[in-house]
């Protein structure tokens, strides 16, 4: 069996990739110009959905997979700088996280999965808390930074923001409105950015981009709402004490056939030495950035312990397991290396590489 993925990422096209895994090859097989920056792509029942990722200017556009390679079908602005489309569980529409601008919206799409063209679809923008008051990181946070939507049940919208330190509950309201209804308060510099619900629904893990950790809230809750485990750090060993602050931490994803098993991306350890200059200079020099891998106790609502996948990946902001839960890809977005690695391992926490492919500045997939 081969698979086909789409690359996204800061690069004017979207890359089609063919993974052999009987031949052990990763095959480029189209690049098709987008929209600028199609940094996040998300499958749809027609084909997928991207964001157009520019401050000032941001789209999200819809498209499929024709004989040349993607086919752009409708585009539509943002009003932000966007990084992450959701598709609705009920396949109504898209809503969209604006990193630049802190906002969400949603939109309307037609039966042939194109946007539509007509919705109000105002736009949500999020409160901010630390408006007038001391920032936990004020680099990062000097305003609202909403980074992905994940849903959960009864079409309840989890919006990350890393600015706010606040996992908002969003809910449509009317015809193409979204409203904040609570939200999950994380700790002050955690930076909320990605996150992800257990199979049951009874769990939201959320990753902290800037507090390179993973938490998680129960669900339903709310505002008052305890974490069910204290902060599970993600940063590799081979990063000495005092060199994090430069890294990133970017993805995180459940394995799909076991609910016990967390994959979180590190982002920067190669940078990290170069980015503290007040330190002494790391002597381990690494090949690529480390994958955390956490795994959860029965149930999940504790964490056992987390191991680390060292990989050949230069900043991984891309990593998407396949659907059948065989295989894992990760990119470099700086490097340009795009790496398959084989799942293995009774709790899937063993990875070996399969196939490498060269793809500049990926920062998402998509396994069709
Ligand atoms: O600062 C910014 O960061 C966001 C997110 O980028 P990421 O690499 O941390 O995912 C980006 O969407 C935005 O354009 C940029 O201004």
């Amino acid at each position: 069996m081969s698979y086909t993925l789409l690359a996204g990422g800061y690069r004017s096209s979207i890359a089609t990739l063919a993974f052999d895994p009987a031949a052990r090859t990763l095959t480029t097989t189209s690049d098709a110009h987008t929209p600028i920056n199609p940094s996040w792509v998300e499958r749809s029942a027609s084909g997928f959905y991207a964001v157009s990722e520019d401050e000032k200017n941001g789209t999200v556009f819809s498209g499929v997979l024709g004989d040349k390679g993607v086919e752009v079908t409708s585009e539509r602005k943002t009003h932000g700088g966007p990084c992450h489309v959701h598709v609705t569980k009920d396949g109504s529409g898209v809503v969209v996280a604006n990193y630049v601008g802190g906002s969400v919206l949603y939109i309307p799409t037609n039966a042939d999965g194109t946007l539509s063209a007509t919705s109000e679809s105002p736009v949500l923008s999020l409160p901010f808390p630390y408006d007038h008051v001391p920032k936990p990181n004020p680099t990062r946070q000097d305003s609202s930074h909403a980074h992905q939507v994940v849903e959960g049940a009864g079409g309840l919208l989890y919006v990350f923001d890393l600015g706010s330190d606040r996992v908002y509950h969003v809910a449509r309201d009317g015809e193409s409105g979204l409203k904040v209804v609570d939200w999950y308060q994380c700790s002050p510099g955690f930076g909320p950015r990605h996150g992800v619900v257990s199979p049951d629904g009874s769990i939201l893990y959320v990753l902290g981009e800037l507090g390179h950790a993973v938490t998680a809230f129960p669900v339903p809750g709310d505002k008052s709402s305890q974490p069910l485990f204290e902060p599970v750090g993600i940063i590799p060993p081979s990063v000495p004490e005092g060199y994090s602050e430069a890294m990133d931490a970017a993805e995180i994803t459940l394995h799909p056939g076991d609910a016990r098993t967390l994959y979180v991306s590190n982002r920067l350890e190669l940078d990290a030495s170069k980015m503290t200059p007040t330190l002494p200079p790391i002597e381990e020099r690494q090949v690529g950035d480390a994958v955390a891998v956490i795994r959860l106790a029965e149930g999940g609502k504790a964490a056992e312990g987390v191991s680390f996948i060292r990989t050949n990946c230069d900043t991984i902001r891309a990593l998407q397991v396949s659907r059948d839960g065989k295989y894992v890809a990760v990119a470099g977005q700086q490097n340009g290396l795009v790496e398959v690695y084989e799942i293995g391992g009774a709790e899937h926490d063993k990875w070996s590489l399969v196939a490498t492919a060269e793809v500049e500045r990926v920062t998402d997939f998509i396994w069709l």
